[in-house]
């Protein structure tokens, strides 16, 4: 009988030892395009018949362009399963996967402490105004002159939290540590076990009153641009925004605008709605503390994430499922 053929796209960086027991059980091939009309090509080649699971990394859409249905189209049929090195899967058209018959992985939980532990350095930085000092000293003006606005503590004040995912009561956990009463609005309220103690409130309520918003939701054509213009209309003015989860979750442009007015007072972002682009609006203002999209990038977290998605891809190719199936696509797990 053949061997089953494993298809790599992008590359493992660390967990090379794991990676090593899918080259025992399979072949693995690898493209050689390195743009989506040449990846294209190289499907309807022939070159990738037989594969039945692809894994891919975040990076990986700088080759193949988003997975959506031109792509799944020109894919070899025999690929039943595509495991995603990533807890976010926006790159991924997922309805397209179930209409291909395609099963798609994510890496829930691998992420959750780093992201959260940047998205709390995020909260206590924009509420800290640490961007503008940090400007300043670099500019070799100490604090600058005038000194930076005096920050705010987070003790006591109400943190909202939109998402209450894996990241989100994470958040929340830390946040308490931080003496912040934490809310939050979920599609479903939790059970209780799951609530790390926050409080379910409405919507409308997180925005009204939260001091400061942590967004925390997985982006998907229904939550694109859940923060907008009529939201930030709602919020309690001089609020401070954090956002680890995906950029076009909150529009941009109503964003800078919404910094200019000072109905926000502040941001902390580690993304971004056209990323490597950020937006001239945020960069410009010193009250934009930002990252470039580094929630997971520890050392652990990596090796942890590409560990799942390899035993994502051990079990595809060894009994035909997936340890973490997208919710999505729950139904059809077998
Ligand atoms: O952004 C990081 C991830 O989706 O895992």
């Amino acid at each position: 009988m053949s061997r089953p053929k494993v298809l790599l796209l992008g590359k493992i960086d660390h967990a090379h030892v794991a990676w090593s027991t899918i080259a025992d059980i399979a072949d693995v091939i690898q493209p050689k395009a390195t743009n989506r009309a040449e990846f294209i090509a190289e499907c309807q080649s022939g070159a990738l018949d037989g594969v039945s699971v692809t894994y891919r990394t975040f990076d990986s859409v700088n080759v193949t362009g988003k997975i959506d249905s031109e792509l799944l189209d020109a894919l070899p049929k025999s690929i039943k399963f595509l495991c995603h090195n990533g807890a976010g899967y926006d790159q991924i058209d997922i309805p397209a996967c179930t209409a291909h018959d395609v099963r798609v992985s994510n890496t829930p939980t691998a992420v959750d402490d780093a992201t959260a532990d940047v998205n709390i350095w995020l909260i206590i930085g924009a509420l800290r105004n640490l961007q503008i000092g940090i400007n300043a000293l670099r500019a070799g003006k100490w604090r600058g002159s005038p000194p930076p606005a005096l920050g705010h503590d987070p003790q006591g004040k109400i943190l909202g939290i939109l998402g209450m995912g894996g990241i989100g009561r994470n958040v929340a956990a830390k946040a308490k540590a931080f003496g912040m009463r934490v809310r939050y609005y979920n599609r479903s309220r939790l059970s209780p076990e799951l609530e790390e103690g926050a409080e379910y409130v409405s919507f409308e309520t997180l925005l009204k009153e939260s001091d400061v918003l942590s967004l925390n939701l997985p982006l998907n054509p229904n939550t694109r641009h859940t923060i907008a213009a009529p939201q930030f209309a709602l919020m309690k003015p001089g609020i401070v925004i954090v956002n680890t989860a995906r950029g076009a979750v909150m529009d941009e442009a109503a964003l800078v605008d919404a910094l200019a007015s000072g109905q926000v007072s502040s941001v902390g972002l580690d993304v971004y709605e056209n990323e490597p682009e950020i937006h001239p609006g945020l960069l410009a203002n010193p009250n934009v503390l930002l990252v470039p999209h580094m929630g997971t990038w520890t050392q652990e977290t990596q090796q942890k994430m590409e560990e799942w998605a390899i035993d994502n891809v051990r079990l595809a190719v060894k009994e035909g499922k997936l340890k973490s199936i997208v919710p999505e696509q729950k139904a059809l797990a077998a």
